[in-house]
């Protein structure tokens, strides 16, 4: 049985022009212990996709599926109170900025440590003890005296593992990272990165990877979902997906890749621009 079982997930936004689609039709699956990496361009859904399935969106979102269970539960019929159980102990997420995603006027040990409170009822001493646990974990230097720092006081890169041991604080199976590395140095990156990989790995958690970037995919992912204007286009692991691409907008992604230029101008995904075919159909 699957982890994360999505079919034919639909959101829409109520705006002021009109309801807009912007997820139309996902279906998805992870498995325990497996990293799925959700590619695509700027707005093609990808975030909204795993924002509906941790309940997250706005009021202005209708989200719709066909089914969307995790873990043997059917997320469409938890009441937000049991929702608010599952998500950040069982399934949690990191965002791309990680000064955003942390509140600035707290330290970092509270943030840790009211995760803990909330969902697994650990006293003060434990808290303290785990948290520490945690920050040695994410890599962090001195974790006792870091948490009393502020957000302020730790670089994007500390902010991000900090994110994470919050991610993982209460052993999820699923952690989902949308776009984790997209606000840091290139050199802190591929730390992040590989953090990300061996804590996965290591706890057996099921992992999504959202990034725009073919890179990623390559160096982290089992298995690979290409997204385009809210439409699943292909659906490949990862070796398939680089040697084989089956749709036009895959393979339009792939070559835009620099190390593939091959004249005086890198092809852009416009250049090879199509109107997507169904959901799981190669164009
Ligand atoms: N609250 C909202 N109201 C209206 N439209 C929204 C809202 N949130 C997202 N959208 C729109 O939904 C579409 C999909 O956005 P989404 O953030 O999922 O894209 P993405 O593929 O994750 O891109 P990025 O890599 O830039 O985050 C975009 O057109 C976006 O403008």
């Amino acid at each position: 049985m699957a982890l994360l079982d999505i079919q034919n997930l639909v959101v829409e936004f109520q705006t002021v022009s009109g309801s807009f689609r912007a997820v139309d039709g996902v279906s998805l699956h992870v498995d325990e212990r497996e990293v799925l990496a959700i590619v695509g361009e700027s707005g093609s859904g990808k975030s909204v996709s795993m924002l509906a399935v941790m309940g997250l969106l706005p009021w202005t979102a209708t989200v719709t599926a066909d089914r969307m269970n995790f873990n043997g539960r059917d997320l469409l019929k938890l009441s937000s109170a049991e929702r608010r159980k599952i998500v950040g102990k069982d399934m949690s997420m990191i965002f791309q900025e990680p000064m955003a995603s942390l509140n600035p006027c707290f330290t970092v040990g509270f943030q840790i440590e009211e995760v803990l409170r909330f969902h697994m009822g650990m006293d003060s001493a434990q808290r303290r003890e785990r948290a520490i646990e945690l920050l040695t974990q994410v890599g962090i230097a001195e974790p006792a005296e870091r948490l009393n720092s502020f957000p302020h006081q730790m670089s994007g890169g500390q902010c991000q593992r900090v994110m994470i041991a919050i991610a993982i604080a209460c052993n999820p199976k699923l952690l989902i990272a949308d776009e984790p590395t997209t606000a840091l140095d290139v050199t802190i990156q591929k730390q992040i990165l590989d953090l990300l990989v061996s804590l996965q790995a290591k706890y057996g958690m099921g992992l999504i990877m959202i990034t725009h970037n073919m890179g990623v995919v390559a160096e982290t992912a089992d298995r690979v979902i290409v997204q385009y204007k809210g439409r699943k286009m292909e659906e490949a692991d990862v070796l398939s997906l680089f040697e084989s691409p089956k749709s036009n907008y895959t393979r339009a992604l792939l070559s835009a890749l620099p190390e593939n230029a091959v004249g005086d101008r890198l092809p852009t995904v416009s250049d090879m621009m199509f109107e997507p075919a169904p959901s799981g159909a190669a164009a």
